[in-house]
């Protein structure tokens, strides 16, 4: 699927990840709604998106996406009727990720990536005991492990979304990205969905 003129919706998209998903997004010409909960961050990535991209292509929507009821009717009018588009039409939007599990019937693919380390926000919290809780006494081992194992950069994982999206032969794939082997498809001997690309 191409994304030229389709609209995305990016949750956790003021920053890091998210942020360079929309950043990839808006690159090939979508309308990227941005969600996330932090609304400094969300203001300031619109207004920084804004003096690259037509304003008109990015909405930011302050909300936490844990809480159905802040789904509930937070999209504007002009992004609704595309977002949730299916082959059945215009359904909600915590209806449409319930369908995701039964992909086959609704045209709705569902794909995962995992990342090795990468260069946003959250590996600031590493030295945050109050941000590590219960992980704070292994932080010297996991810089270690960035270390060893490299840092990437946002926009490397920002690739293998765009890479997801435009192969729609891409369905049930577990992608893992990392500094040594790059983008590449986890194998499993049996997955629960047929797969066309292996
Ligand atoms: N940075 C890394 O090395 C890796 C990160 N990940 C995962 O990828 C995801 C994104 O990571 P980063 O971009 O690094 O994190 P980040 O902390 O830099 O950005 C996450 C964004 O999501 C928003 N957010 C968090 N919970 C939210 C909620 N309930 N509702 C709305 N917005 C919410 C935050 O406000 C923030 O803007 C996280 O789940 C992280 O665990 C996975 C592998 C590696
Ligand atoms: C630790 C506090 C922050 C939590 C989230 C932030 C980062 C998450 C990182 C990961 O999930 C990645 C962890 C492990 C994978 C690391 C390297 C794999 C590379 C393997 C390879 O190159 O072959």
């Amino acid at each position: 699927m191409h994304v030229n003129g389709k609209v995305a919706l990016v949750t956790g998209g003021a920053q890091g990840i998210g942020r360079a998903f929309v950043q990839a997004l808006l690159g090939k010409g979508a309308k990227v709604a941005l969600l996330d909960r932090n609304s400094e961050a969300g203001q300031e990535s619109k207004a920084a998106l804004d003096e690259q991209f037509e304003a008109q292509r990015t909405v930011f929507i302050q909300c936490d996406v844990t809480d159905e009821e802040q789904l509930k009717g937070l999209m504007p009018a002009a992004f609704q009727p595309v977002y949730c588009a299916t082959k059945h039409g215009v359904i909600g939007f915590t209806r449409s990720i319930a369908l995701a599990a039964n992909m086959d019937n609704y045209g709705v693919r569902l794909n995962t990536i995992c990342p090795g380390f990468v260069n946003t926000p959250i590996l600031q919290s590493i030295d945050k005991e109050e941000n590590m809780g219960q992980y704070y006494s292994y932080k010297d081992e996991i810089k270690n492990m960035m270390q060893f194992y490299g840092v990437m950069d946002p926009s490397t994982i920002a690739e293998g979304l765009i890479t997801i999206i435009e192969d729609d032969t891409l369905n049930g794939e577990v992608m893992k990205i990392t500094a040594s082997q790059g983008i590449h498809f986890q194998q499993y001997g049996q997955t629960p969905f047929p797969s066309s690309k292996r």
